[in-house]
Parts: structure tokens; sequence; C-alpha cells
């Protein structure tokens, strides 16, 4: 239930998080790496949720496959031109496509900066050829540490120019915001724009924290929020966006089911909340499902969705001038 006569956007969409199998495959035999299969079928298992997983960390772990068999600079730009080819074959207008440049080079000692370079090079390539806007975020990945995200962000920041935001993914619980205000300090003085996971394995403290000492304008999942009113009210006032993503919260055991997701309720306030993918191969879903499925069980009406398609593009990191563009192409 999307309304063509507004943009379709996915801002929270991990580029690798969304490896196709079939790739995964035939790198891994380009590189002669041992994968725990030798068909898609057999493959999928290891790659794919398929019962939900037990907590965040579990589903994170499907993530691996995708980063081992990326064996060489081309391999990360053929990755990031079929994330570009698969967001437009979903119709969609805008996309912010993350990633995280030390967990695509550490398994073969790529330099970081090097898939900063690779990554920048394929989106811009197939956006052009393919006609869809995208827009990249670099990650860093909480899980491998404090130190390791300062080697990642400085890869990010040589790029800058090439990014418009900063994201802090993975281990919430493990590697909490707090040990990462320096970082995000130097993101600022880089006029780079702010998204942090939070309030997804934590609580609502951290989507504060995240607000407060990181300096985020959007935060990533941020389920947790509606345990607290006064966050509630606080990220209606100051219009903070809620990226949600429907199915991977459900896949990751944060919220119990669909019918009881916030995502509603975070409408219903007055929230710049807006609907997602995650990591879509990872996951076996795509947009349109999110929409079309997983937003009517969440209890979404159509005009809901429109209201989602809405905040998107006023979260969006773009200027008023290019999201004044993306709706006029549709109107
Ligand atoms: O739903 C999520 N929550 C937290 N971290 C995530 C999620 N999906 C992917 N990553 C993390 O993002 C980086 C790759 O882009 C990896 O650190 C991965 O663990
Ligand atoms: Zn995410």
């Amino acid at each position: 239930m999307f309304s063509s006569k507004l943009p379709l956007l996915d801002l929270h969409r991990h580029l690798d998080g969304n490896v196709r199998a079939t790739t995964i495959l035939e790198l891994g035999r380009k590189f002669n790496l041992a994968l725990p299969a030798d068909s898609v079928e057999t493959l999928l298992p290891f790659v794919q949720v398929q019962d939900n997983a037990p907590d965040l960390m579990a589903f994170l772990s499907k993530l691996d496959w995708g980063v081992k068999v990326l064996g060489d600079y081309d391999a990360c730009r053929r990755i990031a031109v079929e994330n570009v080819a698969d967001a437009k074959a979903q119709g969609i207008d805008y996309t912010e496509l993350r990633f995280s440049p030390y967990y695509m080079a550490m398994n073969h000692n790529l330099h970081p900066q090097g898939v900063v370079e690779a990554v920048v090079d394929g989106v811009r390539a197939a956006s052009k050829e393919l006609g869809i806007a995208v827009n990249l975020i670099g990650i860093m990945s909480r899980t491998f540490g404090v130190e390791k995200c300062v080697a990642e962000l400085d890869a990010i920041l040589a790029h800058k120019n090439d990014m418009v935001a900063v994201d802090l993914a993975g281990d919430e619980h493990g590697f909490p915001g707090e040990l990462f205000r320096t970082h995000f300090k130097r993101v600022q003085d880089a006029y780079l724009g702010v998204t942090v996971h939070a309030g997804e394995a934590k609580g609502a403290e951290s989507i504060w924290q995240a607000i407060n000492e990181l300096g985020a304008t959007r935060i990533g999942h941020g389920v947790n929020a509606i345990h607290d009113p006064k966050l509630m009210d606080y990220l209606r006032d100051k219009r903070i966006g809620i990226e949600s993503c429907l199915t991977s919260n459900i896949q990751t055991s944060t919220v119990a089911s669909l019918a009881v997701h916030p995502l509603k309720r975070f409408l219903e306030h007055g929230i710049l909340a807006c609907i997602n993918t995650d990591d879509p191969a990872v996951q076996g879903i795509e947009l349109q499902h999110e929409f079309t499925h997983a937003a009517v069980a969440a209890g979404l009406s159509t005009a809901d969705c429109e209201q989602a398609q809405r905040n998107a593009l006023e979260i969006a990191f773009l200027s008023e001038s290019d999201k004044k563009a993306l709706l006029a192409k549709k109107q």
C-alpha cells in the first residue's frame, strides 16, 4: 500500500546486508573459498534468516557470508552496483545505502578506504546508468570496538564529500553509544548528518543518548521509544525521524509480532516515522513487501502508509530543492 503519486524511498538499507545469494556463490568460487553450500537452495539457510533469530546478534551473523566473499575491491564494487539495481527493480525513487567499510574489508585484509572508493564508484556508475537517486551513509560497526571504529571513521571521512551521513550499527548492547562521543564529534565537525541504530537492543535511554550526545537527527529502529512518553513528545516536537524496519524487528525478536509493533503509534503521535527494509537479502524481503504485507499486519491504513512516504521525504538527507524535485517527478 504505497502511493504512486508520492516518491518511494528506502532510507535504511544496508548495502552489505544485501548481497545476493547467487553473488555469494559466484564470488566464493572466484576466490576459492570453502562455502558452507554449493547451490542457492542449500546456501540460503546460512545467509538468510528463515526462522526468526533469538536476538539481534544471531540475526547479524547471517550477514557474515556476504562480506566473507569480498576478496578484492572489484567484488565490493560489484555488490554496490547490484544494490543499486535491486533498489531500481523495487521501483524505489531514492535510497540511502549504508555500509560498513571495515566489515567489508576485514576478511581479506582490504583497506577500508579502498572499500569506500569501490562502493562510491559502483554506486555512482549504476545510479547514473539506471536513473535512480542514491546517497551513501558510512557505518561504524560498533561490534568491533572503539579503536576499529576510529579507523573506520578515518576511511569514511576521507570521502566525506561522497557521504551524506554517518551511522553507528552492530552490537548496541555490548558497545553502547557512550563509547562513541568523540567519533561523532568528528562527524559533526565534518558537517555530515547523523543517524544512529538505537532503542533496538537497548531501551529508550539509548535513544536519548544518541540524540543528546551523538547529535542524531534520525534514529534507526527506535522501537523502544514507545515506552517513554517524554521521548515520544520530544521526537515529535524536534522532528527527529524514526527509520522503522518492520520485518527486521520481528526477525531479531526485538518486537514479538507485527500486530504489536509501535510504528502505528509513532505515526498517530505525529512522529516522522517511515518504512524501510534494513537488510533485504538477509531477510528475504523487499521494500514493496514491507508496504503491502508487513505494514498491513502492523495495522497501518493506506493513509498511514502515505504519511510514512511523506515522512521519509521529509527526513531524507537531501536539500529542500532535491526533495521538491523528487515529489514533482511523481505528480
Ligand atoms: O538491524 C540491525 N541492527 C544493528 N546493526 C545492524 C543491523 N543490520 C545490519 N547491521 C550492522 O550494520 C553493519 C553492516 O552494514 C554491520 O555492522 C551489521 O552488523
Ligand atoms: Zn539497520
